[in-house]
């Protein structure tokens, strides 16, 4: 998923809310952290989403002990400046960066505040911030600092303190691999003789006294070879670690190979049966939901109703257990592919003829669970896939029946709470929205509307930064049709999608099937074949299957009290 002014921000923002009864306000709000993480590059498992979320935390930390450190030492500075009487036109000057540095390095922990949308390549540029303006003006400090003793004590003060601490911050805090880490730290481990050669080439005092000193040269460079050394294996080991914690993570039959997503209450992950070897995905419940019976009753649910279903179009369940430790899991098919959201945000609207050609296939995924007296009534672009089945491409997967429910149920589902409404606001119908009468399949058939505009223009209808707005547009403000925002929008598509978003279910297409022929009829229909398919997945394979880190990525659909 693109991490940049990602559209579907706002979506996810509500998607993590649970709003009060009566009240427009938030409450509460669900994020968690994954807690398998490899290291970038790492001959492992590659992680980079998970990585760029440890990476994006454990600069912060970083940044605010340096900030720290920092701030600690320019205290001291202040002091010994007052004290100074031979005050030089350098003092000033590192006083001055030395204070600017405290400002910048405050700044970038704020940036890297875990709601900040930090990509890959700001990551890094914070990273040389944290690590490299500290480390210019520890250069700075010391070649001063090494003139005014020279001059005043006859000798040259210990230069490798600072250095060693600076290599040590970036080998604990920062995820790396060994090579990279080297590579950084190197130049920490020479900075100091450098320094020496420095001041032994453009000061007079200081020329004198290092070349009377070979020994403690030799010292220097021991001292700083050896300080290297064990930081950059103390990288390797972690790493090591690391990935021996992730081999370790087994679940009964299945080994797990890298992390598909996270959503709210559970973790995706890529993984191999290990004796059929053949691919699967495998959703495990997150440690910290697995008290929460809301979330293992939504488990069940999710796994009870899609292993009824048996289109194609429809997920295929394998297997559902829970390990000796307790852990929840379901094992389903694997689909490579992407999610339509992720397929919007990052590629922008699809062509007419690809959206029919997608909503042509989730009407038969939807008009099997209708058939069975099953409604989905969580219907949003992350739960349907594009994905590459049987030797075919774009096929369209349905997911997530964890909000299924009968139709015309009097009993409330286990996992909502008396008065509790569940879904996407974004997605939702005006009736299950207001919690006013009981939704149908026709609050599908609207979703599916919901979608489809989604998928022709790149946004829901009514993007509202408050849900309840969200809610009380879906039941009384009138849709702006898709072709103001898109012009090249067939009329008989976009009159399809009206009429699937009308606010009274009566005034909807009454069954699933009956949108399925009204698409058949567009004149665009059919357009976008087999062949456009393999096209569009073959230009676009390696950006699409490279997963896109989004620390934020971590939701459950709202709750809203009625
Ligand atoms: N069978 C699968 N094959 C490949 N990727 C999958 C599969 N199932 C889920 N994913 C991916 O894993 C991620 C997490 O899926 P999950 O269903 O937990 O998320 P969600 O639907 O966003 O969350 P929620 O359950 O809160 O609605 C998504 O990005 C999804 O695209």
């Amino acid at each position: 998923m693109d991490s940049s002014t990602p559209p579907n921000s706002m979506d996810r923002h509500f998607e993590e809310t649970i709003v009060a009864p009566n009240t427009a306000g938030v409450t509460a709000t669900e994020s968690s952290s994954p807690h398998i993480a490899l290291v970038e590059g790492s001959t492992g498992p590659h992680f980079s989403r998970v990585t760029q979320s440890l990476l994006r935390s454990r600069l912060r930390v970083a940044t605010i002990v340096m900030f720290g450190i920092t701030t600690i030492f320019f205290i001291w500075h202040v002091f010994a400046y007052s004290e100074q009487t031979n005050v030089t036109w350098n003092s000033e000057f590192l006083l001055s960066y030395h204070a600017g540095l405290i400002v910048i390095l405050g700044v970038s922990a704020y940036l890297l505040c875990p709601k900040c949308d930090v990509r890959r390549g700001v990551l890094r540029l914070q990273e040389a911030i944290t690590f490299g303006l500290p480390a210019l003006f520890l250069f700075l400090m010391q070649i001063n600092a090494m003139r005014i003793c020279a001059d005043k004590h006859g000798m040259v003060n210990e230069p490798t303190t600072g250095w060693v601490l600076l290599i040590f911050i970036y080998a604990l805090f920062i995820p790396n691999k060994w090579q990279r880490a080297a590579m950084v730290i190197g130049p920490m481990v020479i900075a100091p003789l450098v320094l020496l050669a420095y001041s032994w080439a453009t000061d007079l005092a200081c020329s004198a006294i290092v070349s009377g000193s070979p020994e403690m040269i030799g010292e220097i460079a021991l001292k700083m070879v050896i300080c290297g050394g064990v930081a950059v294996f103390g990288v390797y080991t972690i790493n090591v670690l690391r990935t021996e914690a992730f081999h370790a993570k087994q679940l009964g039959q299945y080994r797990l190979s890298r992390s598909l997503g996270a959503g709210g209450m559970g973790e995706v992950y890529l993984a191999h049966h290990y004796l059929m070897k053949r691919p699967c995905a495998i959703k495990i419940i997150k440690p910290e939901k697995a008290g929460d019976s809301n979330v293992l009753a939504r488990f069940e649910r999710e796994v009870h109703a899609s292993s009824k279903l048996s289109h194609w179009n429809n997920i295929d369940i394998y297997d559902y257990g829970r390990t000796e430790d307790g852990t929840f899991y379901y094992v389903m098919e694997y689909l490579p592919g992407l999610n339509v959201a992720d397929l919007v945000h990052r590629f922008g609207p699809m062509p007419p003829g690809r959206v029919m050609h997608l909503l042509r296939q989730i009407c038969d995924a939807l008009n099997e669970a209708h058939s069975q007296g099953m409604i989905h009534r969580d219907i949003k672009p992350a739960n349907v896939f594009a994905a590459k089945r049987g030797g075919f491409f774009d096929v369209a997967k349905l997911l997530d029946f964890g909000l299924a429910k009968p139709i015309a149920s009097t009993e409330d589902s286990h996992l909502t709470q008396e008065g509790m409404i569940t879904g996407s606001p974004l997605f939702m119908s005006p009736e299950q929205a207001s919690g006013e009468g009981e939704p149908d399949n026709r609050s599908d058939i609207y979703s599916v509307g919901i979608l489809a505009y989604f998928m022709l223009t790149g946004h829901a209808p009514f993007e509202y930064e408050r849900p309840i707005k969200v809610i009380i547009a879906h039941a009384h403000e009138p849709v702006v049709p898709p072709s103001e925002h898109v012009s090249t929008i067939p009329h008989d598509l976009e009159a399809i999608v009206m009429r699937c978003l009308a606010k009274s279910p009566d005034d909807r297409y009454q069954a699933i099937f009956d949108m399925a022929e009204a698409l058949e009829k567009c004149e665009a229909y059919g357009t976008w074949k087999q062949a456009d398919a393999v096209k569009w997945w073959t230009e676009n394979e390696t950006i699409a299957e490279c997963p896109q880190p989004d620390p934020m990525d971590e939701t459950l659909p709202v709750s809203i009290r009625t």
